[in-house]
């Protein structure tokens, strides 16, 4: 069965200890389920996206996908997983457009497609005006929504968002979840950093982490 799986996960920078799940057992993450990950600042909420996107290997455990063993940024990559950071990555001197397109056209999308992805995923997240602003003439949250889409329209297999909401007011907010939702619907592995409790209430299962360890607020259904 497709599944990501975050085995006895434990990540240290130097002699700080910012993750440790071994109490947890295997965390795991199944096609169509939205998992929320909150916690206060600091709780290793990043770090536990950043490991789970190949991007910093932990001091122990391992994390897999369909039974592949995640080791770096760019083999998660290939393998569809993508993760929308917290500063939001973008090229600042391209269109929102732009920066949705290329990365379509560098994987081989093709022309049309890539266009009409572009287009449906700047109207998912609100900003079908804004599609010729330059990033720097939009606003943190603008900003933020572009991020989205550009993974929106990247389809990916597992999506990996970090506070996507932290800069939106209510209603963007509702319009991002709904759009992880169905994210989630189209059968990818959601997961979302949050100190949104608005936002984390409407996912199928809530991890809750402090200074690192995690408990389930609400686990996902198995
Ligand atoms: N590159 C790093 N080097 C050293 N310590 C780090 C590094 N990145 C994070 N930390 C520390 O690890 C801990 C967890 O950080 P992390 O960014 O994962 O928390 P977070 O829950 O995402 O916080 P926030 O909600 O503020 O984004 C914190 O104590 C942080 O200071």
């Amino acid at each position: 069965m497709s599944e990501l799986v975050a085995r006895d996960l434990k990540v240290r920078y130097g002699e700080h200890v910012a993750l440790d799940l071994a109490s947890l057992g295997d965390l795991v993450v199944r096609p169509g389920q939205l998992l929320a990950v909150t916690g206060p600042s600091g709780a290793g909420k990043s770090t536990l996206l950043w490991a789970l996107a190949g991007a910093l290997r932990p001091t122990r455990g391992e994390v897999g996908l369909d039974g592949t063993f995640i080791t770096a940024r760019e083999q998660a990559a290939r393998l569809d997983v993508s993760i929308v950071p917290q500063g939001n990555g973008l090229a600042s001197s391209l269109t929102a457009t732009e920066n949705v397109l290329v990365p379509l056209l560098s994987a081989g999308v093709e022309p049309a497609e890539a266009a009409a992805r572009s287009d449906q995923a700047l109207a998912l997240v609100g900003l079908e005006e804004s599609g010729n602003h330059l990033i720097e003439e939009l606003s943190g949250g603008q900003q933020q929504r572009v991020a989205l889409a550009r993974a929106f329209a990247a389809q990916a297999r597992v999506l990996l968002a970090d506070e996507p909401t932290s800069d939106l007011d209510a209603a963007n907010r509702e319009r991002i979840v709904t759009a992880l939702r169905a994210e989630a619907w189209r059968g990818a592995i959601v997961v979302m950093a949050t100190h949104d409790p608005q936002a984390a209430e409407q996912t199928d299962g809530e991890l809750h982490l402090d200074e690192g360890t995690g408990t389930w607020t609400r686990p996902l259904p198995a």
